[in-house]
């Protein structure tokens, strides 16, 4: 791609959403422990038309159409919104490269929206200087493009992505993400099986109503878990790290989920669930060692093709950011 001065290039990291506990409400970036970038990057440059080009691992399985891309739609939006308010149109083209794989339960169509959006307000700031959208307004418009695609809106993978860290969604307009504390010494293994497996059908298996003993368990264990990230208590945290709303209903769409859980718990893991809507599955460890056969054995019995790979990662702390 060519570059010009004003050229902006931004990296959004992989996310686990739900991360057991919160369903649509609880999210984390991840950021592999051999520092490679785990994610989707976006470019945007000076262009008089736009179009959008594509490359990466996995953008083969894109759309074929570029006006069926998020990026394209992200872009849309974002032009729509900024001629709303009286700004200039931006003259752009951009560029994806797309490493995460679709329906991965990796956050992957976050990634490309939040890089997207994040690429498209630093170039305006670069051009324009005033012209730009705050931080909540623009996750915002990441959470509205992701409800699109999944068929409502959630904000536990942009969130996560956009501003790094564990986030919690608060369901207030004027703040809809609260960044929690992370426990760092954690080692979080995801693994996907190369499998895919639709957001959108992920979600409407689910029940539409829950007992009231689920309804219970799920808000005693979120605040719990709250409570004990800000007392820095590793076990307590790591004990209420159960899903009471989706598990039951997904794993069957994920072939030998349940014996790597097995595999997990016996080999020292202090919680292990789905990624997002699946098939990532993910194992939290206290030590590298355990997190190494855990990950050696999911590479040898979870991933499903060559699609497939695994990652020991830590809590990505820095969210989206330029390249
Ligand atoms: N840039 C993009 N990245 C990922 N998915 C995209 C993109 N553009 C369009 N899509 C479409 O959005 C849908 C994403 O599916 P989904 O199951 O929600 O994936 P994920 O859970 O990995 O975000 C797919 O139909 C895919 O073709
Ligand atoms: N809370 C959502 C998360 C979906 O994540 P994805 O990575 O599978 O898109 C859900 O569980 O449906």
């Amino acid at each position: 791609m060519l570059k010009t001065d004003n050229t902006t290039k931004a990296f959004a990291p992989a996310s686990i959403g739900n991360v057991s506990l919160g369903f649509d409400v609880l999210g984390a970036a991840l950021a592999p422990i051999d520092n490679s970038l785990l994610g989707d990057w976006v470019e945007v440059a000076d262009a008089e038309q736009f179009s959008l080009s594509c490359d990466g691992r996995f953008a083969h399985k894109l759309p074929p159409n570029s006006v069926d891309n998020i990026v394209t739609q992200c872009y849309e939006y974002f032009q729509k919104k900024r001629l709303a308010l009286g700004y200039k149109a931006l003259k752009v083209k951009m560029h994806l490269h797309k490493d995460l794989p679709i329906g991965s339960g990796l956050g992957s169509s976050a990634s490309s929206i939040v890089a997207a959006f994040y690429a498209l307000n630093q170039y305006s700031a670069k051009v324009f200087e005033a012209e730009v959208f705050d931080k909540n307004t623009l996750l915002k418009m990441m959470g509205e493009l992701e409800g699109q695609i999944s068929g409502s809106i959630h904000y536990d993978n942009v969130a996560p992505s956009y501003l790094g860290g564990m986030t919690l969604m608060s369901g207030q307009d004027t703040q809809i993400a609260l960044n929690l504390p992370v426990l760092d010494k954690w080692y979080w293994v995801a693994c996907y099986s190369g499998l895919s497996v639709s957001t959108a059908k992920a979600r409407a298996i689910l029940p539409t109503s829950y007992s009231m003993s689920d309804t219970l368990q799920f808000g005693r264990q979120l605040a719990v878990f709250v409570d004990s990230l800000h007392k820095r208590d590793e076990a307590l945290a790591a004990s209420v790290m159960i899903d009471v709303i989706a598990e039951q209903h997904r794993k069957a769409l994920l072939p030998y989920f349940d014996e790597a859980r097995a595999f997990a718990i016996q080999n020292q893991a202090l919680s292990f669930g789905i990624s997002g809507s699946g098939p990532t599955v993910f194992a939290v460890t206290k030590t590298l060692e355990s997190a190494q056969s855990i990950q050696s054995w999911l590479a040898q019995h979870y991933i499903q093709n060559e699609d497939g790979f695994s990652h020991i990662c830590k809590i990505d702390q820095a969210g989206t950011r330029t390249l």
